[in-house]
């Protein structure tokens, strides 16, 4: 059996630049991952099947076709692959919040089958399975911290800031990126500006907070929350929301705030890898 961590995608600096005619956005966006995730695990078995386990399993359970099922089926489809597996996928992110679990478990699929099959992480044929098969799911098939640029498949790696203590927070509403990216002004958020990862997070925005936060008002509350905690920098909301995340200056200080979070928030401290 092979096991692989689908690490939650945060993106420190998200800047919408224009509506396309395929109905994306072109994007410049910081993407960094953290030590916390979902696990797929894979084996190859005579009788096919997907499980799910975990705290966000429930969450999936109306899904018909999970990401994990579809990275399966286009792997074997593009890679020749007549053998059946058994998937099983451990749910600790919550669904629909902006720190690409869907994506991240794709990706550690096309991983996972890629060892268990001997085939190249690097092979260009994995990559374009990537990219079909969501925006955020390239980004994550490496899981390093990058700029992203197209509709987030144009990957430039850059120097992360690996065991910076982060905070991530989610109030329990899920959003539809679709919806929100419907919402976004129109208006141009410029190239992000050029330099190391945390100056550069420091001097940008993510676009898409103010629709997110017009349809669910939840995360301008958390976004507060998390600038009052002591100790805490840089406070944004990740991807198309509704998870927010601070980067702290001590991880005694983001343990405190985590411990300090309302109940029924979702909350998780951890690291930047
Ligand atoms: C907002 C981000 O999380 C930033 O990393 C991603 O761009 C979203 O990535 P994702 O969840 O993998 O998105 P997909 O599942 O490919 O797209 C969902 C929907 O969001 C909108 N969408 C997504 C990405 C993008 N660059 N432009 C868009 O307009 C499209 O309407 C698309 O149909
Ligand atoms: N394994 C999976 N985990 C999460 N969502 C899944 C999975 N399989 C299918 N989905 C569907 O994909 C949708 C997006 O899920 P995901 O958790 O990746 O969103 P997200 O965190 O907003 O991602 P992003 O930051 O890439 O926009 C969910 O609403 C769900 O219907």
């Amino acid at each position: 059996m092979i096991a692989e961590t689908a690490r939650a995608k945060l993106n420190l600096a998200l800047h919408v630049r224009a509506r396309r005619a395929d109905g994306y956005h072109d994007l410049e966006t910081l993407f960094a991952f953290v030590d916390h995730g979902d696990t797929v695990n894979v084996a190859i078995s005579e009788t096919p099947e997907f499980s799910v386990s975990g705290p966000f399993a429930g969450a999936l359970a109306d899904e018909g076709d999970n990401l994990v099922t579809r990275a399966e089926r286009a792997f074997c489809e593009t890679f020749g692959i007549s053998a059946g597996h058994r998937l099983h996928l451990e749910k600790h992110l919550p669904v629909a919040s902006g720190i690409g679990g869907g994506s991240a478990d794709a990706a550690a699929t096309l991983r996972a089958l890629a060892r268990l099959h001997e085939f190249d992480l690097k092979d260009p044929r994995l990559f374009a399975i990537a990219d079909s098969l969501g925006a955020d799911v390239p980004a994550c098939l490496f899981s390093v911290t990058a700029i992203g640029k197209g509709r987030g498949e144009r990957l430039q790696p850059i120097a992360g800031a690996p065991g910076t203590p982060v905070l991530l927070v989610n109030p329990g509403v899920a959003v539809s990126t679709a919806a929100i990216f419907a919402r976004w002004s129109g208006d141009d958020g410029g190239a992000l500006p050029s330099g190391p990862l945390l100056d550069v997070a420091a001097t940008s925005r993510n676009d898409l907070y103010p629709p997110a936060r017009d349809i669910a008002p939840e995360i301008g509350g958390v976004i507060d929350w998390l600038e009052s905690q002591p100790g805490a920098g840089l406070v944004r909301m990740s991807g198309s929301g509704a998870t927010c995340f601070a980067l702290f200056e001590s991880a005694a200080a983001c343990a405190a705030a985590c411990k300090a979070a309302p109940p029924h928030w979702w909350g998780v401290a951890t690291a930047l890898v």
